[in-house]
């Protein structure tokens, strides 16, 4: 862990109710710049709930959010915190790529038209230039040649892959990944974990919702674990999530699906 490096995401007492029922129930999260967090915890604990709060995409009920060390969604003013107009939302959300388990391109565009999208409507980049950018990320998730492929022509890794390309084409400070291998064939399951080690490698700052423990195990900085809307436990995996010690995570990760 790099506690010298910048925070990127700071969470503090995260609270989200779908109605009167409690998701997150005061979540601290603290990413530091450059670190891959991964969030494990049984169905329904608040995985993708936390995820879709860091960047926005859920108002929280009490708490803030702190990316990149600006407040996501709000201005602080007098002390008081304002809901930003959409237009900034979705500036600062630019700042943050996600990708969630699956249909996460658009089907009716090409690979190409996929990835240019955001770089030029959310950029402001012109084409050409966004299609440089295209061609560079497509040898990066190996998939060159592929510009004028539909997503139905391509396998679900292949498409996680684009999607994973996609959401880094605006450059992103931050990723977001929602189980991002959970609908694929196993066998595809390999492709897409490569391409986020190799992004992981290259010093992208990630937060992974994720059942592959192995992946978790190897990668991780951070593993934090959720249970019910609450962090449970949360440190390096090597003391997490194998020290056999811990009797309550041994309890708690017995009832994590667990894929590898
Ligand atoms: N938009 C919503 N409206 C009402 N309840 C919701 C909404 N989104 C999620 N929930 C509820 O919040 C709880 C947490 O859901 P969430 O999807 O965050 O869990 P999760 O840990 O990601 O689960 P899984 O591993 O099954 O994806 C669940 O009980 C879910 O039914």
């Amino acid at each position: 862990m790099n506690e010298t490096a910048p925070l990127m995401v700071r969470a503090r007492g995260v609270v989200k109710n779908f109605g009167a029922v409690p998701v997150l129930r005061g979540v601290d999260l603290d990413v530091h710049a450059g670190e891959v967090t991964c969030v494990i915890g049984p169905s329904g604990s608040g995985k993708s709930t936390l995820l879709r709060c860091l960047n926005h995409l859920e108002k929280i009920d009490a708490g803030e959010i702190e990316i990149d060390g600006r407040l996501i969604g709000y201005r602080r003013h007098r002390g008081r915190l304002h809901e930003l107009k959409e237009s900034a939302i979705a500036r600062r959300r630019a700042e943050i790529g996600m990708v969630f388990q699956g249909f996460n391109l658009f089907p009716h565009m090409t690979v190409l038209d996929n990835l240019v999208e955001a770089p030029i409507a959310v950029r402001g980049r012109s084409r050409a230039d966004a299609e440089r950018t295209a061609a560079e990320l497509l040898a990066r998730v190996g998939l060159t040649g592929r510009e004028q492929a539909y997503p139905r022509q391509l396998s679900g890794g292949q498409q996680q892959r684009i999607a994973i390309a996609r959401a880094l084409a605006v450059e992103p400070k931050l990723m977001l990944f929602d189980e991002p291998t959970s609908a694929l064939d196993p066998e595809l399951v390999g492709e897409v974990l490569a391409v986020m080690r190799d992004l992981a490698a290259s010093g992208m700052t990630m937060v992974v919702v994720t059942h592959e423990m192995s992946f978790a195990k190897q990668v991780a900085d951070t593993v934090v674990l959720l249970d019910d809307g609450e962090v449970v436990e949360s440190g390096p995996p090597q003391r997490v999530l194998v020290d056999p010690e811990q009797p309550r995570t041994r309890a708690f990760l017995s009832r994590v699906q667990v894929d590898r």
